[in-house]
């Protein structure tokens, strides 16, 4: 697999240590305009960390992007005269749609929009894509490439913005919950690095125990709660104060302003 990561930056890194750390590769082309950041990279073998974009396509098959909206098309314009039909084209980027893409370098390549989350760094990346028709052809590729970092699901496009919200955005929205937990654990009396780890093996148990019991949260709740109990206790003093509707309305919130992004910034 020779792939290349046009725009190595909070994303493409972690993306990148992904693959290096998951992936057998051929080659992997790292691109960004500061290659200073990627000096973790230079010491994996087939690793080649470059200023040009044209050198990573000319030597690649699968190209993923990972610039900012407002940079693609620029990118895009000067990599045209090298990019060919063989290439499959994975963007990774907020708001930009398959038909804009298309628009940018024609209707007769192949391309793949996914959305990764910062966790493919450790391999644990829930990953949404969708395609063109060409992209369809060969979207096994892709899911092949994301499938080792994660867990990938083929949505509609129009599902994509929700997708970016609960997904990529999610790292953040759950990176806060800990935080909460380890600052109620501190309170209680742990110490700052126990508390966190209470908080973040706490919050690992509870996905596994729903992914690997395909249960609905609240069939597991029923078995921590018991009647009087701290628990539900905890629980309902929590849902007074709006913790699941402050959450759903955050979701909804971040979904509006995701559908300005691109207007925003293209
Ligand atoms: N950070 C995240 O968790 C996620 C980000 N995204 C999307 O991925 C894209 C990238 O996001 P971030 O990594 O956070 O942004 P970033 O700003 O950290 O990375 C973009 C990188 O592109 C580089 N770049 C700009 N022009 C270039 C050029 N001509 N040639 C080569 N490199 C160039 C920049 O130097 C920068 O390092 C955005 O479109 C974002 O919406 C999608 C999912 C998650
Ligand atoms: O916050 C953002 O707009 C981007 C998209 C999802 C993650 N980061």
């Amino acid at each position: 697999m020779k792939i290349a990561i046009i725009g190595t930056g909070n994303l493409g890194q972690s993306i990148a240590k992904g693959l290096v750390t998951n992936q057998e590769l051929t080659s992997l082309y790292l691109t960004k305009r500061n290659l200073t950041e990627l000096k973790e990279f230079e010491h994996y073998k087939n690793v080649v960390l470059t200023q040009d974009n044209s050198e990573a396509v000319q030597h690649t098959d699968v190209l993923i992007f990972a610039v900012q909206p407002a940079h693609l098309e620029g990118v895009l314009k000067k990599i045209q005269s090298v990019l060919t039909k063989k290439h499959i084209i994975i963007s990774t980027i907020t708001g930009v749609s398959v038909a804009d893409i298309e628009r940018m370098v024609g209707e007769d390549k192949c391309i793949v929009r996914a959305m990764p989350n910062t966790a493919i760094a450790v391999g644990k990346s829930m990953t949404c894509m969708c395609s063109n028709a060409l992209g369809k052809q060969r979207i096994d590729i892709a899911e092949s490439i994301f499938n080792k970092l994660g867990h990938t699901l083929e949505i509609p496009e129009a599902q994509m913005q929700a997708a970016t919200v609960i997904c990529a955005s999610g790292i953040a929205f759950w990176m806060r919950l800990i935080r909460a937990t380890t600052q109620g654990a501190i309170q209680l009396g742990f110490d700052a690095k126990e508390a966190q780890q209470l908080a973040m093996y706490t919050s690992e148990g509870a996905a596994s125990l729903l992914i690997q019991n395909k249960q609905h949260p609240e069939q597991e709740i029923d078995r921590v709660t018991t009647p009087k109990g701290c628990t539900i206790e905890g629980l309902n003093e929590m849902e007074h104060k709006g913790l699941s509707s402050s959450l759903i309305q955050g979701i909804v919130a971040s979904f509006h302003k995701i559908n300005t992004i691109k207007k925003e910034q293209l």
